[in-house]
């Protein structure tokens, strides 16, 4: 077998809470991750270099050199390894780019699990965590999938009980936004009000609507410290979010850095019914509906090259 096809799901998160800035450059945070069925798909092929190719939706946005974070991941997987292996990775994107839904990161897991699949490493899930806490502080919960509480700098997790599906539209921005330039911006905004930034908890009533399958409840508890931030960054989200509560969503926020929106609703149909004014509405590039959650990086087809 010489080919590996792995599909990997976006996020979005249901709390972001901020604590302080850290020496370090981070900040430590209480991330309640959520995957849902937004998916890129990275096949991975055995060559003797190394070598990334992007199709599908915003791949012009996408560097296809070792900036690329699946490439990083396949090199950071060789080094541990202690073998210099080869792959070619072509990834079919779907999920937005630069919008706040970890699609490098989801990209960056896929060609963990391809190449350890490929390159017959067999390494637990274990270490394959550990190598993608050094990619990027989001790498490993698109490794992992499902629901999750991610602290430290959100590289830390545990899996949380979830109940039934939760229905979701995104509102999908023109162009992205940068991740760095959100987290500096909240802290430039903090500096400038005098807020002192909290030691970030996780919300019990959000997790009590998570385990209860609650979506009205859920909705009211939906919080990111960093939609202030992203909205002064783009002024355009304040209309889109407008949008979403006026059309009944039970809950709308920014999906974790944006520009991209999240929207809670009641049901499959309510969710197809407010997709469908937010269109009419005229506030995003793309509205979608997804459903969550979903598992995390699967293995969709095995193949020899032919
Ligand atoms: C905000 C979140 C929410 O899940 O993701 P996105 O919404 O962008 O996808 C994450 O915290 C982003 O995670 P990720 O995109 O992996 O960030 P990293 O590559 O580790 O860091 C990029 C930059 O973001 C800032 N950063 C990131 C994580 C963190 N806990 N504190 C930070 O201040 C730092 O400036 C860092 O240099
Ligand atoms: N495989 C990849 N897919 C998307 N973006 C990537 C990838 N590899 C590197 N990047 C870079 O990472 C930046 C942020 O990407 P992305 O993960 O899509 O957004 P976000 O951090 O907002 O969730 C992009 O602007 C792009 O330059």
């Amino acid at each position: 077998m010489n080919r590996v096809t792995v599909r990997v799901p976006a996020k979005v998160n249901l709390q972001l809470a901020v604590g302080p800035l850290r020496d370090d450059g981070y900040h430590d945070l209480v991330n309640v991750f959520h995957a849902v069925s937004i998916f890129d798909e990275v096949t991975a092929t055995a060559e003797t270099g190394m070598s990334v190719r992007v199709e599908g939706d915003s791949a012009d946005q996408v560097p296809e050199d070792g900036d690329n974070l699946a490439i990083r991941a396949a090199l950071a997987l060789a080094r541990h390894a202690g073998r210099s292996y080869g792959v070619s990775l072509v990834i079919h994107k779907a999920i937005p780019v630069a919008g706040g839904m970890a699609g490098g990161s989801a990209d960056a897991a896929a060609a963990l699990v391809a190449c350890n699949e490929l390159w017959g490493l067999g390494l637990p899930q274990e270490d394959l965590l550990e190598i993608a806490a050094d990619i990027g502080s989001d790498v490993p919960f698109a490794l992992l999938g499902g629901t999750a509480v991610g602290t430290g700098r959100g590289e830390r997790l545990t899996s949380l009980e979830v109940s039934g599906t939760f229905h979701w539209v995104f509102a999908l921005a023109d162009g992205g936004l940068s991740t760095a330039s959100v987290y500096a911006e909240c802290d430039r905004l903090r500096e400038a009000t005098g807020e002192r930034a909290a030691w970030p908890r996780a919300s019990e009533a959000l997790l009590a609507a998570l385990r209860a399958g609650d979506a009205k409840a859920l909705g009211a508890e939906l919080a990111n410290d960093l939609q202030p931030a992203a909205v002064m960054l783009r002024r355009s989200l304040a209309r889109t979010l407008d949008a979403g509560r006026e059309h009944g969503a039970l809950g709308s926020l920014v999906s974790g850095s944006g520009p991209t929106c999240a929207f809670l609703a009641e049901s499959e149909s309510h969710a197809g019914e407010l997709a469908a004014a937010l269109r009419g509405a005229g506030v995003a590039r793309e509205v979608i509906t997804a459903h969550g959650p979903v598992p995390g990086p699967t293995v969709v087809q095995r193949a020899d090259r032919t």
